[in-house]
Order: structure tokens, then C-alpha cells, then sequence
């Protein structure tokens, strides 16, 4: 310490000079991770855009994506940024006046091109996929699903996308392609771990896709797909006619035929409806399906009757599935093979809606019935006050759709009590709808690479928290550095002096 003034004395510029080279030090590293943040940030998000509608029986779905412009091939990037209900029915409901379809369109399509930034419209891709609703139209009368899908197409092509194409896909698209977009989302498929089953339940028509480790033994239910480098062999199967509100006009034909006389006005009590619902329909809403055969009397009337009885309904329900010849060692209902289901499951759609206003999402199955069949005992007049914002058809019909779901699952695919909890009931991962739309987006962008693209080792983040580790080691090893110079040659004038 006495040695100080001294030493002072004979170089006055010397703590000034470690002070300088200490800041300028300082200075440098503080500017090289600045720079080094700076020059990799990504300087403004650039994002591409994709459109899909969803031409399903029911009702139509415009679905925007978007995504990272120079990130397309990695998994979970592209998220979906708005989806728009178009107003009205399904565009097979526009099978006698089918300009009416493409113009149904035009309000969400509007609203795509104003949401959508101007100068990505003309490579934005537009895709149309009609589902169940229309392949049994096309069934039923080929010229007039041709000038649906021609309507359309004119309405999608006066904007100012990149159109591509308006067609029905088929069943086995509809189970991949949804099987794909949970998957995605869930990025199970970077990683080789479990992927996710896809329920889907439509109103025309229902999916199922799994990975199964058994052996496949109808070449038309197996799909293989490679995707990021791993191999994928994938049970899927498509059935027509037994979305939700096709299996209803098939339940109801079942009870309607056994009354069906001439004259009499025709009652059908229906257990799969509340006591007291008292509806008059029409005969030709139940029979005007290419699912239902046997009407004689199209110009009929029926009162639809309720009588609200959980095991009742699920009897009736049951005689829509054909569990006699199988002729695979192991089949789930009229015939069609299927493994037994494997690992875990998204259930969406309608199965999503049903079950989610039921409440029955996170129940057992065996309480899932329980509730079920006090929910079908309700009176109509107490479902109605209870619930006086839900549209009257929807609520008409949960205790049937929740008893079709529950009887589809169990006794057509034959999930157990042991093995339900592994359905899990979803809407949305993430911000993304489940259902087959982005799979479909991405297949057809080519946006999901057979092998695994090549990434940075590292995330953006990762090497910035990196840098700045690095940054602060040297700036200590640097201080340090000062510290140890400075004693030795401190020491050294004291032993000079
Ligand atoms: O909020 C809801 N509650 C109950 N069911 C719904 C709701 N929204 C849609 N759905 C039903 O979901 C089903 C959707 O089927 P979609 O129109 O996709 O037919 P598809 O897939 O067989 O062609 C229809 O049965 C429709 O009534
Ligand atoms: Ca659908």
C-alpha cells in the first residue's frame, strides 16, 4: 500500500491507460454480440399464405395458412390464421340450383382476399376439397355434381390467388391427410416417437387412421408414407354413409319401415329424442339419401316422436353396423378390416362437438353412458330452457349423435373401457383446426420433405444465448488477464525499489 504513490508517481498514465483498454475491451465485446444479434435476427418476418376450403355435407370451411417464408420445410411451422364459415348448407345442398354454390363462397373468399397482404395474392395457392356430401351426389346424379364443382370453380377463379384445382377427394385422402395434419401440428413426426391416430367424424361420412404394427390384409386400408426421414405404415379407412347425419336418416328408416302403411298417419317413436320432441317430417328426408334405400311413399308425412331411453337408442343405433362376414382374420363392422387400435388418439370434428357439449370429454366410458342416458331421459321442454342460444336441430340431435359416437367407438372400432382414455377429444392444436385441410395443403405444396431437411445445429436462440456466454467468458478471462499482468510487474517494482 505505501508503495502506491510511488509507483503512481513514476507512470501517472497508467491506471488510466487499463482503465481505457479495460472500456475499449468492454466496448468490443458489447458491439460483437450486438452485431452478431442484429445480423442474424431475421430482419422482418416474410410469410406466405395458402388457402383450403372444406366443401364438406354439412357446411362449407375457408381455412388460411400461413408460414414463415423461408421455414417451409420445417415441421409445425405453418399455422392456420383465420377460418371462415361460409353461410348456408354444404355445396352438394346446391345440387338443383348449383350457381347458388359458388356464390355461397364469395363472402369468406372476400374476406380471404382482404386479410391476405396484397403483393403474396398472386402465388397464394386456393384449393377445394369436397368430401362425403358430394360423393354420394356424385352417386346420385353425376351431371349435377359436375355443375356444382364447375360453379365453384368459376366464383374461385376471379380472384386474385394462384387457383388449383376444385375436386371431391376420396375417402382414403380424407383419413391420410387428416392422420398428417394431427400429426404435424403434434410434431411427431420429426421425432421417430408415437404418433396420433385420427378420428374424424363428418355428417356424410366417418375416418379412422392409426399406425399399426400389425399385418395389413387389405392392400386398400394401407398407406406407407416416408416423411423427415421415417417410415410410416398407416391403417386407414373411410366409411360412407356413417358420418352423423347419414346414420340418423338410417336409424330412422330402420323404425319408419316396420309402421309403414298407406293411409295411417305414421308415428315413429325415436328413444335417440327427448320426450316430448314432436316433430312432422317428411319421408323424403329420410329416404332421399343414396344410403337409405326402400321408400315407397315419397310424398308421406311422419311425426317424429321422441322417447328419450340412453339403452334403447343405443339398440337401434347398433342394428346400422353388420357385424357378420368378415373375411380378414379381424375386421371392425360390414366387413372391413381393421387391426386392433393402437396407441393414442385425436378425436375431432363432430366427434369434438358432440362430446364436448355433452360434457363427456374426460369421463370414463362407463360413466360417459351413464350421463348420456340421463341427458337422452331429459324432457325437450327442459333441454330447450337449458340451452336457449344452441340452434334447435343440433340439440334436437345430441343424445343421438352422443350414443351413435359412443357405439361407433366401442362397438364398431372396438375401443374398450381399458384402452378409451387414449382418445382424447380435440379441436384445435395449437391454433390450427384438426381436420384434413392442412395435410392436404402441405402434400400438395410439397411442404412435408420424404428426409429430414437440413436445420442449423442450433435454434436462433440457442446461438444467441451462446454468443453472449461466450462474450462474457472472455470479457472475465480478459479482466482476469488484466489482473494477473498488473501484480507481477506491481511486485517486481517493489522488489527493484
Ligand atoms: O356445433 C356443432 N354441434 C354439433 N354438430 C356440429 C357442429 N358443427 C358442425 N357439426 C356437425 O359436424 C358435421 C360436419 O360434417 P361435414 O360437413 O364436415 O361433413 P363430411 O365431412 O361428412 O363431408 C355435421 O354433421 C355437422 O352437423
Ligand atoms: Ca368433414
Amino acid at each position: 500500500m505505501d508503495d502506491q504513490p510511488e509507483m503512481k508517481a513514476k507512470n501517472p498514465w497508467h491506471r488510466p491507460r487499463i482503465i481505457f483498454i479495460t472500456v475499449l475491451f468492454v466496448i468490443g465485446i458489447v458491439s460483437m454480440v450486438a452485431i452478431g444479434v442484429v445480423q442474424n435476427k431475421p430482419l422482418h418476418q416474410k410469410y406466405k399464405y395458402g388457402i383450403v376450403l372444406d366443401a364438406g355435407s354439412s357446411h362449407t370451411s375457408v381455412y388460411i395458412y400461413q408460414w414463415p417464408a423461408e421455414k417451409e420445410n420445417n415441421t409445425g411451422m405453418v399455422q392456420q390464421m383465420d377460418a371462415c364459415n361460409v353461410p348456408g348448407v354444404g355445396i352438394s345442398g346446391y345440387s338443383t340450383e348449383p350457381n347458388r354454390a359458388g356464390d355461397s363462397l364469395k363472402s369468406c373468399m372476400d374476406k380471404a382476399r382482404s386479410i391476405i397482404p396484397n403483393h403474396r395474392h398472386p402465388e397464394t395457392p386456393v384449393y377445394l376439397g369436397a368430401t362425403a356430401g358430394m360423393r354420394l351426389l356424385e352417386m346420385k346424379n353425376a351431371a349435377a355434381s359436375e355443375k356444382v364443382l364447375e360453379s365453384v370453380e368459376r366464383v374461385l377463379q376471379t380472384y386474385p390467388f394462384s387457383y388449383q384445382g376444385a375436386r371431391i377427394i376420396s375417402g382414403q385422402e380424407e383419413g391420410a391427410f387428416g392422420w398428417i395434419t394431427v400429426n404435424y401440428l403434434n410434431e411427431s413426426l420429426r421425432q421417430a416417437s408415437g404418433t396420433l391416430g385420427a378420428l374424424d367424424l363428418g355428417g356424410a361420412s366417418t375416418q379412422i387412421t392409426f399406425v399399426s404394427g400389425q399385418k395389413q390384409e387389405s392392400p386398400d386400408n394401407s398407406i406407407d408414407f416416408r416423411l423427415y426421414g421415417h417410415d410410416y405404415h398407416v391403417y386407414t379407412h373411410s366409411f360412407l354413409c356413417y358420418g352423423k347425419d347419414q346414420v340418423l336418416k338410417l336409424s330412422l328408416a330402420n323404425e319408419i319401415r316396420p309402421v309403414h302403411t298407406k293411409t295411417e298417419t305414421i308415428v315413429v317413436e325415436d328413444p335417440c329424442f327427448h320426450p316430448g320432441y314432436r316433430m312432422n317430417k317428411n319421408f323424403q328426408s329420410v329416404f332421399n339419401s343414396p344410403c337409405v334405400t326402400g321408400l315407397s311413399y315419397p310424398e308421406k308425412n311422419f311425426v317424429h316422436m321422441g322417447s328419450g331411453n340412453g339403452t334403447k337408442c343405443h339398440a337401434a343405433v347398433r342394428k346400422v353396423f353388420n357385424d357378420s362376414g368378415c373375411s380378414y382374420s379381424i375386421c371392425s363392422f360390414n366387413g372391413i378390416f381393421q387391426p386392433r387400435v393402437e396407441g393414442q388418439f385425436g378425436a375431432f370434428s363432430a366427434f369434438f362437438f358432440v362430446m364436448d357439449f355433452l360434457n363427456l370429454t374426460t369421463l370414463s366410458l362407463d360413466e360417459a353412458k351413464e350421463e348420456l342416458g340421463k341427458y337422452c331421459a331429459t324432457p325437450w321442454e327442459i333441454i330447450k330452457q337449458n340451452h336457449p342460444n344452441v340452434k334447435e336441430k343440433y340439440l334436437a340431435e345430441y343424445c343421438f349423435s352422443g350414443t351413435y359416437i359412443l357405439t361407433l367407438l366401442e362397438d364398431g372400432y372396438n375401443f374398450t373401457s381399458h384402452n378409451w382414455q387414449d382418445i382424447k377429444f380435440i379441436k384445435k392444436i395449437g391454433n390450427s383446426d384438426a381436420g384434413w385441410t392442412l395435410g392436404y395443403m402441405l402434400n400438395l405444396t410439397n411442404m412435408i420433405p420424404a428426409e429430414s431437411p437440413d436445420t442449423p445445429p442450433l435454434p436462433y436462440g440457442g446461438y444467441v444465448t451462446l454468443m453472449v456466454l461466450f462474450a462474457v467468458m472472455i470479457l472475465l478471462l480478459g479482466l482476469l488477464a488484466c489482473k494477473v499482468f498488473r501484480r507481477p510487474t506491481g511486485s517486481a517494482q517493489k522488489e527493484i525499489i
